[in-house]
């Protein structure tokens, strides 16, 4: 145990102080409290630890965490469960700035503020009745050895036996993953995955198969409706691909990456990570059969489903491929849309990609840190950013996401 003040937030859900000249990264404090951490790493330069007592000075933003099992020493997940909920998004503002600035140093901090880009982590305004609780249509879990639905302990592959998930929506709580009826139906070791479609039943993923309740195997695939303005998009997707988890996500993303790419009837649109076709459905409408949307995903399934959602779309097509430097600079759009996983499109392909005749480049980023760096080299290679919008689709935890458009 350590006793420490802790001075500053980091990207990733902790925040900073020293102990010893070493700096400590510490999950569920708050900036300015005296606090006491149980060291979970150490390492020569920095230590890692989670808060188990305030000592002094305790923050006017802590709450009581809703769900002790995820808090200090607990599952991962909910790191930040202990911060109320409108200062979560202060919090997340502030990690965004501050990592544009680390990483994407003076010049793009200059950049923005030329192009009068504030950068702002808003939050669901229907999220705060619950404190953005019961927001998630998708849970992950494991078995553990007694055969009970288990989350990991933070940082270990350790399984802790967990009762209920209040990340998770009411649908999923109608599973009754927890309860009795599914008892003796899972192995230790296997992999659950809870899916509440907006378009059709929940379903239980036990790894590759979909039951509705025990015993009843379920189709694979799951309807997904989406709703943005008059407009309804619907997919299939596999109930084991990737999919927005944030109920109002998908929609929200839509919208953010429609307004960002600005899209004309006759535009020929790139798309590059396109899963199940979330975006490319509403860009095809956009473009019209003048157009063209040519969409690359690396999972095949995703791919499948995209082609399944495009059907009425001959103007859109879905390639499975990994996204390369070498594709990226082959490739040619009046739009580009980049949806890329954490680790974003990487230095090379973010200044090919700035290189190529886009008019327009959209990219969608669900870590600061690697949109910071990508944002940094198109920029460097002469693009301008245009807009900047990002929405808490995370709640209680360290997560945002960030939509960019540049010229
Ligand atoms: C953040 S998701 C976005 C999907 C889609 N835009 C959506 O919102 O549903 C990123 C996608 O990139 C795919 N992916 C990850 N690495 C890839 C790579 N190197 N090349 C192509 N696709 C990749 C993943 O399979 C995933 O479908």
């Amino acid at each position: 145990m350590i006793d420490i003040e802790l001075t500053d937030i980091a990207h990733g859900g902790a925040c900073v102080g020293h102990s010893d000249g070493r700096a400590v990264f510490a999950r569920f404090g708050l900036p300015g409290e005296r606090v006491r951490v149980a060291v979970t790493e150490e390492r020569s330069k920095l230590l890692r630890g989670d808060v188990v007592e305030v000592l002094d000075n305790p923050s006017p933003h802590r709450i009581d965490h809703p769900w002790p099992v995820a808090g200090p020493l607990g599952v991962g997940g909910a790191e930040l469960g202990h911060v109320e909920f409108d200062y979560q998004s202060e919090w997340k503002t502030y990690v965004l700035n501050s990592t544009l600035r680390r990483i994407g140093g003076q010049r793009l901090v200059d950049h923005l503020a030329e192009s009068g880009i504030q950068p702002h982590v808003f939050p669901f305004d229907g999220d705060r009745a619950n404190g953005g609780w019961h927001t998630r249509t998708r849970v992950e879990l494991t078995v553990d050895a007694d055969g009970f639905p288990a989350m990991y302990r933070n940082g270990t592959r350790e399984t802790v036996a967990v009762g209920h998930v209040p990340l998770a929506v009411a649908e999923i709580d109608d599973l009754e993953v927890f309860g009795g009826s599914w008892a003796g139906q899972f192995r230790p070791g296997q992999r659950l995955r809870a899916v509440a479609p907006s378009g059709s039943d929940p379903v239980l993923m036990i790894d590759k198969n979909a039951f509705w309740a025990p015993l009843m195997p379920a189709e694979p695939y799951v309807r997904e409706d989406v709703v943005v303005g008059h407009n309804l998009y619907s997919y299939r997707v596999r109930a084991n691909g990737f999919w927005q988890v944030h109920r109002e996500a998908a929609a929200q993303l839509i919208a953010m990456v429609m307004r960002a790419a600005a899209v004309q009837p006759g535009d020929n649109v790139v798309e590059l990570y396109s899963g199940a076709g979330l975006l490319t459905q509403p860009l095809a409408i956009e473009v019209g059969q003048g157009g063209s949307v040519q969409s690359l995903e690396g999972v095949r399934q995703a791919v499948e489903d995209a082609r399944a959602n495009l059907r009425e779309f001959s103007w859109a097509t879905s390639r499975t491929s990994a996204v390369s430097a070498q594709l990226v600079g082959k490739e040619a759009g009046d739009v580009v849309i980049a949806d890329p996983p954490r680790a974003g499109l990487g230095q090379e392909i973010a200044t090919i990609l700035a290189g190529t005749g886009a008019n327009r480049i959209v990219l969608v980023s669900c870590d600061p840190a690697s949109m910071a760096r990508d944002i940094r080299a198109m920029v460097d290679a002469g693009r301008k950013v245009v807009s900047m919008e990002s929405v808490d689709m995370f709640p209680n935890t360290h997560h945002f996401e960030v939509v960019t458009a540049l010229v």
